[in-house]
């Protein structure tokens, strides 16, 4: 039998169906995302959750001349499957494929990209003031989940919109989950829903007591609801928004097709700004994903039936597992270690630091900015904390980093994950911008290791040192190296050689471009051309003393880090050879180039881009014969 969604080529087609085709239909989108997902991995929980809303809001919008801004865009499945993607989905997330967020590039329906929380009010907003300026019509609705809305730029806009009172809606999707569980005074405000319903039966039950009286009845009524309004006020989610500014609608079941469309039918109506506060189940519709949300959020291949997840080739531990382990140690003997994520807790590895210092752990939500700040009112008072963070979302805190970090020396260190290209996720993800954000700050100290081993190494280094630092480590799994149990903190601006080659061509090496450097040296080996291999383990300080000797005596320096090349390691050894008038030395970068990196698996992008091992052999190659 044919699906329904094989009809629907866009929003339009979805507005002759019935309220139970368009159940149907969610079934069959939901089918769909888990199968393709199954395949590709994906944001499954997520997705699932707003299949329902996602329907409600597209028929009842005239996306794209009315704009939908989808915070985040992990959710976004279902609008792409809607929105004249079906025929791609199965490309979801792999290099060449559609993104598994939104994108401008891809479809007049993705108005704004994302990839990063918090975004959509702001966004939304501008989108509502230029249509103002420009004299439309059209309906401007932002999507932010409950998780998203820990984040400052989201009070930043509300607090704009309300004041405007521009014709906007908002839709809180609340599923009572951030990645893992959400955090926050604002999360135990929102859950008192169910106080809210109480108030709302006993106020009914009051009132018809009340109105079956006479005329003293009825002023008693009139008391009664003053004292109720403020009763609820202080009760219900609705006084927050209100309080911005906004007409409050909900809460409301967001796996209610009908429901969802007739609140919307209204609030296209209004012509102010208003948020509709939507209550959805995270993974809804496939059991493995309700009973587990956290790990079905983002999650590799699946069994599309069980839900069992596809295991990887095993090998050796992850540079994310190691680091929490090594934090953990390091913090059994100094109280002063104190661990920060910023909603990643798992994702960072903090999971076994927490449960050991459960005190001395903190998830400060998606709260970046306020996360570095608080870390360095902690460094401030003599502790030592460790915020451990994705390379793409510290870039959301980098004047924190500047004004309330390396300008007091305080002593915190960054535990950089995903560094470098981190996969199907993306340009919005990819770390590849942190040596060059993080050089040109004054104090700051920059180490990236060469394995797990060296990893644990540098984390004993940051924490031991009386300033700013910090150590970037990539997505995926470690060498499989043996790890040391006793850290031994490395001298700050050391690098390490670790072929000594001819020194005709040297190749200065960061973190995870030393495995691949020393394979490429290998295969030229045979070719006669005897590399020089230095694992640069420093990008701040440099190592200047051994930089400036090879240059002095080396035909060629060829530099490589997995980061664009604008601002990073090389740029810094070159500024060091210009400074230091050396001459004479021919300087090759290689890493990332000046433009945003696609999705695609992290070994596909290496190769891509000339930086795993015969990409490396080749360009030296090259080099070599001229
Ligand atoms: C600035 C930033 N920090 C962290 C993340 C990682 N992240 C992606 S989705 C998410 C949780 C979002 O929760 P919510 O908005 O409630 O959406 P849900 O997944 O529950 O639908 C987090 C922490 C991010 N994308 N951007
Ligand atoms: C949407 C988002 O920002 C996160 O879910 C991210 O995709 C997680 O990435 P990892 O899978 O690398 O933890
Ligand atoms: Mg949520």
């Amino acid at each position: 039998m044919s699906r329904i969604l094989d009809r629907i080529d866009s929003p339009s087609d979805l507005k002759g169906l019935s309220v139970a085709d368009l159940g149907i239909l969610a079934e069959e989108i939901r089918q769909e995302i888990i199968a393709v997902c199954s395949r590709n991995g994906g944001h499954v929980a997520p997705s699932l959750g707003v299949v329902e809303l996602t329907l409600a809001l597209h028929r009842v919008f005239a996306s794209p001349e009315d704009k939908i801004v989808w915070d985040v865009g992990h959710q976004a499945y279902a609008h792409k499957l809607v929105t004249g993607r079906r025929d791609r989905f199965a490309t979801l997330r792999t290099l060449g494929g559609i993104s598994g967020f939104l994108k401008r590039a891809e479809s007049p329906h993705d108005v704004f990209d994302a990839g990063h929380a918090s975004t959509s009010i702001s966004a939304a907003l501008g989108l509502a003031a230029a249509r103002d300026l420009a004299g439309r019509k059209n309906k401007v609705v932002a999507v932010i989940g409950d998780g998203s809305m820990t984040g400052g730029i989201a009070y930043e806009g509300l607090n704009h919109a309300g004041h405007l009172n521009r014709d906007l809606v908002v839709v809180l999707n609340d599923n009572e989950m951030s990645i893992a569980e959400n955090v926050g005074a604002l999360s135990n405000f929102l859950s008192r829903t169910v106080t809210s319903e109480f108030v709302h039966t006993l106020k009914k039950d009051v009132e018809s007591f009340l109105e079956g009286l006479d005329r003293i009845g009825r002023n008693v009524l009139k008391v009664a609801k003053r004292a109720e309004e403020s009763l609820k006020g202080l009760f219900t989610p609705g006084m927050l928004f209100e309080a911005f500014g906004f007409e409050y609608i909900g809460p409301i079941d967001g796996h209610d097709i009908g429901r969802l469309t007739e609140t919307f039918e209204k609030v296209r109506r209004f012509d102010d700004a208003v948020l509709v506060h939507v209550l959805t189940k995270k993974g809804k519709g496939f059991a493995p994903a309700e009973a587990k949300p956290s790990l079905f959020h983002g999650v590799g291949p699946f069994d599309p039936v069980s839900g069992e997840i596809v295991k990887g080739k095993g090998g050796a531990a992850s540079y994310t597992g190691v680091f929490g382990q090594a934090l953990t140690r390091i913090a059994d003997e100094d109280e002063r270690v104190v661990a920060i994520t910023a909603a990643m807790p798992d994702g960072t590895g903090l999971g076994s630091f927490s449960a050991r210092h459960p005190a001395r752990f903190c998830d400060v939500g998606i709260a970046e900015q306020h996360g570095v700040t608080f870390a360095a009112g902690l460094a401030a008072e003599g502790f030592r904390p460790v915020f451990a963070i994705y390379s793409s979302f510290l870039q959301r805190a980098y004047d924190q980093l500047f004004h309330d970090v390396c300008l007091m020396n305080l002593p915190l260190t960054f535990a950089i994950d995903r560094s470098g290209v981190v996969g199907s996720d993306g340009p919005t993800h990819h770390g590849l911008f942190d040596l060059s954000y993080l050089r040109t700050l004054p104090n700051m100290v920059i180490m990236a290791p060469k394995d797990e081993n060296e990893l644990q190494h540098m984390l004993k280094t940051a924490i031991a040192h009386d300033g700013p630092a910090a150590v970037r480590y990539p997505r995926g799994n470690g060498l499989g190296v043996p790890l040391d149990q006793s850290l031994v903190p490395i001298p700050l601006g050391t690098s390490e050689v670790l072929r000594a080659g001819n020194g005709t061509c040297v190749v200065l090496a960061v973190g995870t471009m030393v495995g691949p450097a020393l394979e490429a040296a290998a295969t030229l080996e045979g070719e006669g051309i005897d590399l020089t291999v230095v694992n640069v383990r420093f990008v701040k300080p440099l190592d200047r003393e051994l930089i400036l000797s090879y240059a002095d005596r080396a035909g060629v320096l060829v530099t490589i880090e997995e980061n664009v090349l604008q601002g990073g390691f090389g740029s810094a050894v070159l500024e060091l050879l210009a400074d230091e008038g050396a001459e004479g030395v021919a300087v090759h970068r290689l890493g990332f180039p000046d433009r945003y990196v696609e999705q695609g698996e992290q070994h596909e992008l290496r190769s891509r881009y000339g930086l795993d091992a015969e990409g490396i052999a080749g360009r030296i190659r090259v080099l070599s014969t001229r």
